[in-house]
């Protein structure tokens, strides 16, 4: 490499690096996985080596990668917080521990293991007993104040009693989201339709620094602390300190371990490597410190890292597995997911049979093509994701993957737009998914309140057709008896990329089988997890016999099975069965597979299939069919919801307003057109002039009421909803005014004011008296001057001759 090749890599790695850095420290986000980003980074420090006179004092290899935001106080560490060198490979470390030798001149050392703790690093302060501040790492010298959100963490002590505890000290340790509460956050969030989070250590970072630290307090962040500083005792080995933190009642994860050689050393490493998993966190490897202080002294530190401690990181675990086919997942926001079927493997003690492809881009990135042999690595995301193909096992008949052009759930043509990688579905009145998001919106506690309406019931309803809007869940009543049989869980089912309908294993040898229980299935399939499709076919046979039920016929009708599955082309995904395979030996005598194929691409439940088969079924085969079907709509179920629907009916204008899910009405903007504007056609008929008058109403919104109310579907829906009895208009309630100080006035207020939030100076008028009215004219009273009062406004104000009133003088008027 000549020296100008070297300079603009290296100027070229830092720029990357410092972007990584900020994705990553401010933005909680990993676009790289932290292997690669290491790989740069090492990268940068060779060339930098290497060509010393392109090394520049600002360049990341230098410095700590975060800083501080603008959100929080900033304070300075007493003491710097400093990165960790850190390396994959064995002999690094072999060479670490040579260095150390040598820079002790080959005295005794010992050192002290620790894991490597996937979360965020805090300085937490005690004086005198008290928790009395705690910081963030930011930049190393200075961080982020974030004592309100650190003292929700419950394992974090406020107060310390003892008769040794010093009189100031600091503790560093590692925030962290323990895994299971992880995955309880991001059910909850899949539940309501938000977006999830990416994986722990990124959900912890973003926590700590949140604003509102009741939601931090919610979230169970829980800490592991690894440094104990403090003149005020004398400490001279890191043990001993750790031994000080578990006695003052510090979280120390009982994971560590003394060594005395490197040898001790690879065998901690080797020990935690599976062992690890098991833990209730994400750890990505081990810290080796030196034990000694005054040695750790002699040592010293780089700019950016210690000289006396390193990491060793474990690398991501990868195995090899085979694409069976590719699911494409709609979210509630129209956005397409790829989904891989994988043939089972393990890693990183799971068995993995899917992993996320992301987009589009990364299918062609991959250059994925059908049948790959494909690497799968799992770092700390839940879903594995592909990092390459093998090429040289690639059938040489293999096609590309051709990405979808049309929405697996609606069949509407996919969009993409300019600079987005996700393809959309467009179709956000009746797409399934995106429909189930409005009508979840819809149903929510603060708008319609319908509990009784849950996901699952929902989505059976839109997916069998029966609710395609708002107004159709108000015509639900007249469809009572239809109603009942409708199949409730959708997660039994399963479509590839072609519309195939699939079922879930479980239920299809459940329905295949005969006498043995939905939940000895499910048991015999948790332990063949590991196995692939055939081969639990296979082991069924086994178990067939050991359950002792009519074993013969059992077992004939899995060998069929597995008959059928070699002579039919469908594509596999494990754990499902293309649906018309399982009802060909169900009611194959009545209906060829050809028929059963056709109809299945088109429907996503059993329920729906017969309907539209239409056939004359034995009680027998019922019977066995409907051990197919998900849990069904019964009749408590259905009274229940049909109640829930009706209460609704109830609700006021403007949780009405905001149940109708138009774009940028919040709540609060919902409620304040609900009273400026009384009722909906009032609302519908306000010109953009009136409508900008009102406080907390801008452009954006004018667009979005506009856009709805031109919408000649969107007008249907809210007169069928009417006729149903929904209130469209606000109830006037009889009110006892607090003083009669405004009377005959009419008041209007402009521009930010103090001491009332957007519509409670509303409220404030018409209590005292007064009438609020929404534009200046000449019949006006006053017009309350608020702060940033538009000057266009001030104006015609002055040219109408209405008196301006400052918000202080106003308040006195009023007599407060
Ligand atoms: N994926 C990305 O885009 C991206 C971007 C930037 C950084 N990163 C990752 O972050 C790393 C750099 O972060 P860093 O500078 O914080 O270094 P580091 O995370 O590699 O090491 C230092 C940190 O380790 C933590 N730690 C956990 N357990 C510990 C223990 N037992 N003892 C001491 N410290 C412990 C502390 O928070 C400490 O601040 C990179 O190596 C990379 O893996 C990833
Ligand atoms: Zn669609």
């Amino acid at each position: 490499m000549t020296p100008e090749q070297a300079e603009a890599r290296i100027a070229e790695l830092s720029q990357q690096i410092n972007y990584y850095n900020h994705q990553y420290y401010q933005e909680d986000i990993s676009e790289i996985s932290d292997y690669d980003f290491d790989k740069l980074l090492e990268e940068l420090v060779n060339l930098e080596t290497e060509f010393p006179q392109f090394l520049k004092e600002e360049s990341p290899s230098q410095r700590v990668g975060g800083t501080i935001t603008k959100e929080f106080e900033t304070a300075a560490h007493e003491t710097r917080m400093l990165s960790l060198g850190n390396t994959y490979s064995e002999e690094e470390l072999l060479a670490f521990d040579e260095r150390v030798a040598k820079g002790l001149e080959h005295r005794n050392f010992e050192y002290f293991c620790e894991l490597k703790f996937d979360g965020v690093a805090i300085s937490v302060v005690y004086e005198n007993g008290r928790l009395i501040r705690a910081v963030t790492r930011g930049d190393g010298t200075k961080g982020d104040v974030v004592t309100e959100n650190i003292r929700t963490i419950r394992n974090i002590p406020v107060y310390l009693s003892g008769d040794d505890i010093p009189g100031k000290f600091e503790v560093r340790g590692e925030i962290f989201l323990p895994r299971k509460e992880f995955d309880k956050i991001n059910k909850e969030r899949a539940e309501n339709g938000d977006p999830l989070l990416a994986n722990p250590r990124n959900a912890a970072s973003g926590t700590v620094k949140m604003q509102d630290s009741g939601i931090v307090a919610k979230r169970r962040l829980n800490c592991y602390f690894y440094q104990l500083i403090t003149d005020d005792v004398e400490i001279n080995k890191h043990d001993s300190a750790m031994a000080l933190l578990e006695k003052w009642g510090f979280n120390v994860s009982p994971t560590y371990k003394k060594c005395t050689s490197i040898k001790d050393v690879l065998q901690y490493i080797e020990d935690w490597r599976e062992k690890r998993h098991g833990l209730p966190l994400d750890t990505d490897g081990v810290v080796l410190k030196v034990n000694d202080y005054d040695q750790r002294e002699e040592l010293g530190f780089t700019a950016k890292i210690p000289r006396w401690a390193i990491a060793y990181k474990y690398q991501a675990e990868s195995a090899e597995s085979q694409l069976l086919s590719i699911t494409y997942q709609v979210g509630r926001t129209g956005a397409i997911t790829p989904v891989a079927n994988l043939s089972p493997v393990q890693l990183a003690g799971t068995t993995v049979k899917r992993a996320s492809l992301h987009n589009a881009n990364e299918i062609e990135r991959l250059g994925l093509q059908e049948g790959d042999f494909v690497f799968v690595e799992k770092g700390g995301e839940i879903i594995p994701k592909i990092t390459a193909v093998s090429l040289d096992k690639r059938n040489p008949d293999a096609r590309p993957i051709l990405y979808i052009a049309h929405c697996p759930e609606c069949g509407t043509e996919l969009i993409r737009r300019e600079s987005e990688a996700k393809h959309y579905c467009p179709n956000t009145q009746s797409c399934p998914p995106q429909l189930l998001g409005r009508i979840e919106h819809f149903v929510h506690k603060r708008a319609m309140d319908i509990d009784s309406m849950g996901t699952e019931r929902i989505r059976a309803l839109i997916d069998q057709g029966y609710v395609a809007n708002f107004a159709d869940i108000y015509e639900l009543e007249s469809k009572r008896d239809e109603l009942l049989g409708l199949e409730m869980n959708q997660d039994q089912y399963q479509k590839t990329d072609d519309g195939m309908l699939y079922i879930s294993l479980q239920k299809a040898l459940f329905a295949l089988t005969e006498g043995i229980s939905l939940s000895a299935i499910g048991k015999f399939l948790d332990e063949n997890v590991e196995k692939s499709l055939d081969e639990t076919l296979r082991n069924f046979q086994p178990f067939i016999r050991e359950s002792k039920k009519k074993v013969a016929q059992n077992i004939g009708t899995i060998q069929l099975l597995e008959g059928v599955l070699q002579s039919f082309p469908f594509q596999k995904i494990e754990d499902f069965l293309p649906l018309p395979i399982v009802l060909s030996l169900l009611i194959g005598k009545k209906v060829g597979i050809s028929r059963l194929k056709e109809v299945a691409v088109h429907e996503s439940t059993v329920h729906g299939i017969l309907l539209k088969l239409d056939l004359d079924l034995s009680q027998e085969q019922e019977d066995r069919i409907k051990k197919l079907k998900a849990n069904t709509f019964q009749d408590g179920v259905i009274n229940n919801m049909l109640e829930g629907i009706k209460a609704s009916k109830g609700q006021s204008f403007e949780r009405v307003l905001f149940a109708l899910g138009i774009r940028n009405i919040g709540e609060n903007t919902a409620q304040i057109l609900a009273k400026s504007f009384k009722n909906i056609d009032s609302l519908m008929q306000a010109s953009s002039e009136a409508l900008l008058e009102i406080n907390g109403v801008g452009e954006t919104l004018v667009n979005s009421l506009n856009e709805y109310f031109s919408d000649d579907e969107n007008l249907q829906t809210i007169n069928r909803l009417k006729n149903h009895g929904l209130n469209f208009e606000i109830e006037e309630i009889e009110r006892s005014l607090d003083s009669n100080s405004l009377e005959g006035m009419k008041i209007l207020a402009s521009g930010k004011l103090n001491h009332f939030k957007r519509d409670e100076i509303i409220d404030f008028v018409e209590a005292n008296g007064g009438q609020y009215v929404k534009s200046v004219s000449k019949s006006l009273d006053y017009i309350i001057e608020g702060e940033d009062m538009g000057p266009s406004k001030k104006e015609k104000a002055e040219k109408l001759g209405v008196k301006l009133i400052s918000e202080e003088a106003f308040l006195k008027m009023v007599g407060k």
